[in-house]
């Protein structure tokens, strides 16, 4: 099948002499390219552009996107900004820390970071936490026989976010409605009435704020209790000019909202290659059976190399991140071209993580790149969490979060006798922005 892009708009063009990719359609540019067929269109672009072009994502106007190395180092750059991100999603991200520069991104970065360090982790027993809730999900899979994996890697999340909250079960249905209320705001046009996705989406962030904003009091009212909640108030309010409310609530928001897409796809993307390789799966249940037990310390992960490779590599394969939008407060200097003050930006990960020039073999999926590496990991081997001041703060996190479910999954599965097989095809369905997954609909059989 060829590119969902407009045959008429075929005419070679110039924003401030650098090539626009043809193929736009109006009104939705090239989104449905981006949407779903990325790495083919960044390819043809190169090909037929070079390293500098500019992509037309609809709403969010023109961005002007480098596939040359250098532009990983924007991330790190003083004078871009990531205020566009805001302006690209100001419902649901507007006034988190993503989206913001300088002195504010840093106070409620600050505020918050410690608590998901492996020490902030451990101290708040989140691997503890973690642990029973995988279990139970994967002894439901194999009880089950076969499972769409996305929809139950993206509950698996939900849950465990929640409880990382420390949202008692109880309430997790009424949750559940309103996060997928609140997703809503994603791909709501711009028309505010009732009924329709803008006003239920905001209506559902304003519950969802309520409700944080009481565990923000509850959480004064007892300091002495644990909990990743606890933690960050706590910072928060230690914090040099203290951060108002909304700031702290906005953040959790964003927290809940930035864990669940990218993990879920990340674990199903697991269970998929661990499907559709067998020697994966016997290289893990090896491993499984050693260490005998799911880990729940940083400390531990140390003894499950091939679950941490597995969940590196499969990032590496299949980012879930795969384009990050930027601003240039200053001209830039970008491989061999100078870019105006003001330009958009578009850094594409996804480019990146499967580039020739960062990886041998990059279309191979080889646990061996890791297992065998000898230097120790560096920026550029998890660019897929970005870098720079706002590189993901979970990353330990989702590390502690995957090798716990590669772990159980291979414990479980193993003491039944099956392991998982692909049970439809794959390249069918594949999405890669806002974030990138696997089809809704491929199904693993455990057998
Ligand atoms: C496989 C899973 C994940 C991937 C691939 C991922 C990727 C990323 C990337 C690429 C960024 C940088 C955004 C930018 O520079 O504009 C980021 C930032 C962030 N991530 Fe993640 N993420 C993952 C999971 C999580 C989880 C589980 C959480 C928390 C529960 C989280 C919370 C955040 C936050 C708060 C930021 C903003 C940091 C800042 O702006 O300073 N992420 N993530």
């Amino acid at each position: 099948m060829d590119m969902l892009l407009n045959p008429l708009n075929r005419r070679h063009r110039l924003r401030y002499d650098i090539p626009v990719m043809p193929g736009a359609f109006p009104l939705v540019g090239h989104l449905p390219a981006i949407v779903c067929d990325l790495p083919r269109l960044l390819r043809r672009a190169e090909r037929t552009l070079g390293s500098h072009f500019w992509l037309d994502f609809g709403p969010a106007g023109h961005l002007m996107t480098c596939v040359d190395p250098d532009a990983f180092a924007l991330l790190r750059h003083k004078d871009v900004s990531s205020a566009l991100i805001e302006e690209i999603a100001p419902e649901l991200l507007g006034g988190t820390l993503v989206a913001q520069d300088g002195g504010a991104h840093r106070q409620a970065r600050d505020a918050i970071k410690a608590a998901f360090l492996p020490k902030g982790l451990t101290q708040a027993g989140i691997g503890d936490l973690f642990a029973p809730v995988i279990r139970a999900r994967v002894q439901a899979w194999r009880d089950r026989g076969d499972v769409t994996i996305l929809r139950e890697t993206g509950d698996l999340m939900l849950k465990l976010i929640f409880s990382l909250m420390g949202i008692p079960a109880q309430d997790l249905p009424g949750w559940h409605r309103k996060y997928r209320q609140l997703l809503q705001l994603i791909v709501a046009p711009p028309v505010d009435l009732p009924g329709l996705p803008l006003r239920r989406g905001r209506a559902a962030r304003d519950w969802i704020d309520a409700q944080l904003r009481q565990f923000v009091r509850d959480a004064r009212a007892h300091a002495a209790r644990t909990g990743l909640i606890n933690d960050m108030v706590s910072a928060f309010d230690r914090s040099d000019d203290a951060l108002c409310d909304d700031v702290l609530v906005a953040n959790i928001r964003l927290l809940l909202l930035a864990g669940h897409d990218t993990t879920a796809s990340t674990m199903a993307w697991m269970v998929i290659e661990l499907a559709r390789q067998p020697v994966l799966w016997d290289a893990l249940v090896e491993e499984a059976q050693r260490v005998g037990a799911v880990p729940t310390r940083h400390v531990d992960l140390a003894q499950c190399p091939v679950a941490e490779a597995l969940f590196r590599e499969t990032l590496r394969v299949h980012p879930a991140t795969t384009l990050l939008p930027r601003r240039a407060l200053q001209e830039l200097q970008l491989g061999q071209r100078r870019i105006p003050a003001g330009t958009h930006l578009c850094i594409p990960l996804l480019h990146f993580s499967t580039s020739a020039l960062l990886h041998e073999a990059p279309d191979q999926f080889r646990l061996a790149r890791w297992l065998q590496r000898t230097e120790p990991i560096r920026p550029v081997d998890m660019l897929q969490f970005g870098t720079g001041p706002h590189g993901c703060i979970c990353y330990h996190l989702v590390w502690l979060e995957l090798v716990q479910f590669s772990i159980a999954l291979a414990l479980t599965m193993h003491k039944a006798g099956v392991r998982p097989r692909l049970l439809s095809g794959v390249e069918k369905g594949r999405r890669y922005y806002p974030t990138a997954h696997p089809s809704m609909t491929i199904r693993i059989g455990f057998s």
